[in-house]
């Protein structure tokens, strides 16, 4: 242990706090000196050296990836050994990470929880890890929030949701595994509603609240939602698991918010999904990008129920009326006797937890992006699993799906633009994208297409997208496409992520513009998994251009189709890269030209994460 002096948070929308000491795990301080020693070995005048450890020493730190918040300078041993952890995406300091659990808003102060390991990379005993945030940008870490002291959760703390209750306190509903590894659902609240940051938490002594029901297996019943409050009053909240492999969102009431009733029918199932993980249930407002509060159900409102299964997260939108408790999946969508229709994500995403911003009037969502690589890499790296950038979330304009796109606050982060207009992509060109640091960047790029009538035709109704785009990669010529990015790429391309488009005309004369996120030259490393992905996005390319962001930040791409209309998140871990050697192209190796009538890519800064072990040594 070491203390430092005053080293907090500089972003403009974190108030600046009085000089305080800091009391810094090993891990920073020895962050410090590999800096310090950095800085002394370089050949420079001693009044200049002076100034930048006074800067060093006067300046936040990143999230202990042993990257300091200067930009440009880089410890070159982090620098190689860890060079997957993010620079803006969320991640514990250290050990392993898996679901969001109970993000909210509470008196202006952002709050993360998460399933933490904190003595392994590797899943084990989960406490819940917790984090604080002005802006969803920079985070401030803060001690477990949650964690084994009770019969009812002795084994593990797992996932749960945030529910405001009246007079304003929070109160957290999530899963205990139990000493007969029984999952049942606990009840927790703030110690203390004045301290802004709600460090202790205290459980409710009458833990369980909530046991599983008669006929579903002790280990399938998990996963407590938000709760919402219908026109008579009553509590609702859903809770995941199976019965007989099929899945479903068990539905329970309670008046007072302790003692819980479970409703004969479940809110929403699905035959043969086994156990539903993280169910969640809210409203979205018809022809808004807005979000609504968890508890709306009246007027122009439809509702999305959201279930994870076969390691991805599904979701089908339909109406709701609380009297009654029916759930009907709208016209055309299938809930029950199939999966759900849609997915947020055709990538890594997982076990997501949405809650409504009431300061911005949103929706926003996050989701677990687990790693991989393999479990022997993560003990190595000492870190498992990404927290996918917050994103807001609402339904589409044709009420047939939702659109997701990143908060508006992670343009803070960006730096100077590098633009590019009407830029026609020949056939077999690959042009590349100067002036942005290729690793840590957020690029938004347009492509037009003209006569359409020479797409490749191809029955599109029956194909899996993922499929074909396993088996039509980048390297596979066709007429219109592929074309898109190759990103996280080295110089010499045997290393690129493909993130492209392909359009296809069906037979009956409509078109489908497939999105893909090609992974299999990813890396030359063995022991990643490269799997492909693949969707549709709902477009007409003969009336709309074809448009494509990406977030890239080292070891995470999140690509985000037609405006968010579909996402594919994908985790890359390419072996020559360093920082300086990322590369990033624009590309198209159809037969047919396409134009690039626009493209804005900017460098992205390290969001700021600061462990808050400081303030409480210094108190
Ligand atoms: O932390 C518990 C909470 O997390 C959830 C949802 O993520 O349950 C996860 C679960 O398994 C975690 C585990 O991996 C397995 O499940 C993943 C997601 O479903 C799969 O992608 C993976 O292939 C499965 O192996 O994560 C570790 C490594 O990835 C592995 O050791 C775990 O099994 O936790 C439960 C106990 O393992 C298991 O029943 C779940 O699937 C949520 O439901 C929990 O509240």
């Amino acid at each position: 242990m070491k203390i430092v002096r005053h080293l907090l948070f500089s972003q403009n929308s974190i108030k600046a706090t009085k000089r305080t000491t800091i009391v810094f795990t090993p891990h920073h301080s020895l962050l410090l000196d590999n800096l310090k020693t950095y800085i002394m070995n370089k050949p420079l005048p001693s009044f200049l050296k002076l100034c930048f450890l006074v800067l060093v020493y006067h300046t936040p730190i990143s999230n202990a990836t042993g990257r300091s918040l200067i930009d440009g300078i880089l410890l070159p041993t982090q620098k190689n050994e860890q060079p997957y952890r993010t620079g803006y995406h969320f991640q514990p300091p250290s050990k392993w990470m898996n679901d969001p659990n109970g993000p909210m808003l509470y008196e202006g102060v952002y709050h993360f929880f998460y399933q933490h390991n904190p003595d392994a990379a590797i899943f084990g005993t989960i406490v819940w890890g917790h984090a604080v945030s002005y802006d969803l940008v920079n985070w401030i870490h803060l001690d477990p929030a949650i964690y084994p002291t009770q019969e009812a959760d002795i084994s593990s703390c797992w996932s749960g949701s945030a529910t405001i209750l009246p007079g304003n306190i929070p109160a957290m509903l999530y899963t205990g595994s139990d000493s007969n590894s029984r999952q049942v659902q606990d009840l927790a609240w703030p110690k203390n509603l004045s301290d802004p940051f709600l460090r202790e938490w205290v459980k409710y002594a009458g833990n369980p609240i909530i046991t599983p029901p008669a006929g579903v297996k002790d280990d399938c019943f998990r996963d407590p939602s938000t709760a919402w409050v219908g026109p008579d009053g009553v509590w609702r909240i859903v809770v995941g698991g199976d019965s007989n492999n099929n899945g479903m969102a068990f539905l329970y009431q309670s008046t007072d918010f302790v003692n819980w009733t479970r409703y004969e029918q479940p809110l929403a199932s699905a035959d043969a999904t086994g156990t539903w993980e993280c169910p969640e249930f809210f409203p979205v407002p018809l022809n808004s990008t807005n979000g609504l509060d968890t508890s709306a159900y009246s007027g122009n409102v439809k509702h999305v129920m959201k279930a994870g299964f076969s390691g991805h997260d599904w979701y089908t939108i339909g109406t709701y009326t609380p009297d009654g408790e029916n759930f009907l999946p709208q016209n055309g969508l299938k809930l029950s006797g199939s999966t759900l229709d849609l997915r947020y994500d055709y990538g890594q995403f997982y076990a997501s937890k949405s809650f409504f911003d009431d300061s911005k009037n949103r929706r926003v969502l996050w989701a677990w992006v687990p790693e991989t690589d393999s479990q022997e890499d993560d003990i190595e790296k000492g870190w498992a699993g990404l927290q996918s950038f917050p994103r807001a979330l609402w339904i589409d304009g044709s009420g047939k799906q939702l659109i997701q796109w990143p908060v508006e606050e992670i343009e803070s982060l960006r730096g100077n633009e590098i633009k590019l207009q009407n830029k026609k992509l020949t056939s077999g060109s690959v042009v590349e994208i100067q002036g942005v640091t290729a690793s840590q960047a957020d690029v938004t790029i347009s492509f037009k297409l003209e006569d359409l009538k020479e797409a490749e035709v191809l029955d599109t109704s029956s194909v899996d997208p993922q499929v074909l785009c396993t088996e039509r990669g980048a390297s596979s010529k066709g007429a219109f496409g592929p074309f898109g990015v190759l990103a996280m790429a080295s110089k010499d391309l045997k290393e690129q992520t493909a993130i492209f488009f392909r359009v296809f005309q069906n037979q009956n004369g409509r078109y489908s513009v497939l999105m893909c996120s090609d992974l299999s030259r990813s890396t030359v490393r063995s022991n990643i998994d490269t799997t492909s992905f693949g969707t549709f996005v709902d477009i007409d390319p003969r009336y709309n251009e074809i448009s494509l962001r990406n977030l890239i930040d080292h070891s995470i791409i999140e690509s985000f189709g037609a405006g968010g209309k579909s996402c594919i998140t994908s985790r890359i871990y390419p072996e020559f890269l360093n920082y300086e050697d990322a590369h990033l192209f624009a590309f198209n190796n159809g037969t047919q030209s396409v134009k690039i009538s626009q493209m804005s890519a900017w460098s992205m800064k390290n969001a700021e994460f600061v462990i808050d072990q400081i303030v409480k040594s210094a108190a």
